[in-house]
């Protein structure tokens, strides 16, 4: 069935007392808000300056009473609005919600949410990010960013993500290796189980000196702890071990607070997905990696995606994600498919290092994706579910790449 077609569900609740009503009544469809017209550039430079205001210090505004902050939660409504009619713009089908969820309406006692294809998730993918909006804000509310630009002074130096992907590629003759430290996914369930629950952050601080061990160039690190079962903890138990590989934080990003926050965990490069982000945010984000001394790898999916983000200034790494992050389906084609013709000659005109991701697990795998020009790879199941991963790499590679 159709989540066009879909029947709206109502979900009802008893309202608590007005007093201790924190949501606001927002307009009942987006039709009802009224906001001046403009050209769509001019519109998406009004939400790009919101936004780095917010993202660069002025969290620190000043308290708020129930009326100012309800005015504030409904602009910040209508700016979300835009912001998905710039990302539709661009062939980005993710929209975003407010992190405070979707409309509640008020009949005398009762507060209720007409579920319909508005307030639904349409995948998996817009579920996890409309999650991490909600998640994002709280964490940020709990520390705004300039205490983690102060943090910034004691986090650990970063390396560099990009030169040891080449300098694996040159020393090997094969696509550097960033293994990926993943306890679970939304498409394959749990792929390692803890055996004791306690050593949690020791076994995966174990899997990532094993990767290092195998020949590892970089390493990934799930943050999400919903979907991944992954942790900041983690990432930052991993950096203090004293694993020397760079490490990538693999988290969706949807706020540059994150960066700062991956920043101070001890990442040396973070994800940005442009099948979420508009252009406009992969620029600023880029930005804000660069000041910060970490990597970006800019993952697409499809043609659209790629031809976005060749028109970016600055992109240094790409991955090609062969896993559609909407229907799960994989096929290793899709990097074949798109390092094709002009796109291909492009990225190597502009040295782009390309990253072949997911669905890797032989030899004949790693062959096929380094012959359609890929000069990195992103490999999680096939070495993490290995009971010796350094021997995972080997067999995943067909020779000892440690050497
Ligand atoms: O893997 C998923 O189920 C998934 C779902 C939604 C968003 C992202 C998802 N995975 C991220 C990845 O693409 C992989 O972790 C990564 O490329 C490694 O893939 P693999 O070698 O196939 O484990």
């Amino acid at each position: 069935m159709s989540l066009r077609t879909a029947t709206p569900r109502v979900s009802f609740r008893a309202a608590p007392s007005q007093s201790h009503r924190h949501v606001p009544k927002f307009p009942t469809s987006r039709c009802s808000i009224f906001v001046p017209r403009a050209p769509m550039a001019d519109r998406r430079c009004c939400i790009r300056a919101q936004q780095s205001e917010s993202q660069d210090g002025l969290d620190k505004l000043s308290p708020v009473n129930e009326s100012e902050g309800n005015a504030l939660k409904i602009k910040e409504w209508e700016v979300r609005n835009f912001q998905d009619e710039v990302a539709a713009s661009q062939g980005i089908r993710i929209r975003r919600r407010p992190p405070t969820g979707p409309p509640l309406h008020y009949v005398g006692p009762f507060e209720f949410r007409i579920e319909n294809e508005e307030n639904t998730p349409r995948n998996i993918l817009e579920e996890i990010i409309w999650n991490k909006d909600t998640e994002v804000a709280w964490m940020k509310e709990k520390r705004p960013v300039y205490m983690l630009k102060k943090a910034l002074e004691s986090a650990p130096p970063a390396r560099d993500f990009v030169g040891a992907l080449k300098a694996s590629n040159l020393r090997t003759g094969l696509p550097g290796l960033i293994a990926e430290v993943k306890k679970a996914s939304p498409s394959r369930g749990v792929l390692r189980e803890n055996f004791d629950p306690f050593e949690c952050h020791l076994l995966q601080v174990e899997i990532a000196q094993a990767y290092e061990k195998g020949g590892a160039a970089c390493l990934s690190v799930l943050t999400d702890e919903k979907y991944f079962q992954g942790s900041f903890e983690n990432l930052e138990a991993i950096r203090k071990a004293g694993v020397k590989c760079p490490l990538l934080c693999k988290e969706f990003i949807v706020d540059a607070w994150q960066i700062y926050y991956a920043r101070i965990k001890g990442a040396d490069a973070v994800l940005l997905i442009a099948a979420v982000l508009p252009d406009l945010d992969i620029r600023y984000m880029i930005k804000i990696c660069k000041m910060l001394g970490l990597a970006a790898l800019i993952e697409v999916h499809n043609e659209m995606e790629m031809d976005r983000v060749l028109g970016i200034e600055g992109v240094e790494l790409i991955g090609i994600n062969n896993r559609d992050l909407e229907t799960f389906e994989v096929d290793i084609s899709n990097t074949k498919k798109l390092l094709e013709g002009k796109r291909g000659q492009m990225i190597l005109e502009k040295d782009i290092i390309v990253v072949g991701e997911s669905g890797l697990f032989t030899p004949d795998d790693i062959a096929y994706v380094q012959e359609s020009g890929v000069r990195a790879v992103l490999v999680g199941e096939s070495i993490v579910k290995k009971n010796d991963p350094a021997k995972g790499i080997t067999e995943l590679f067909g020779k000892d790449i440690s050497l």
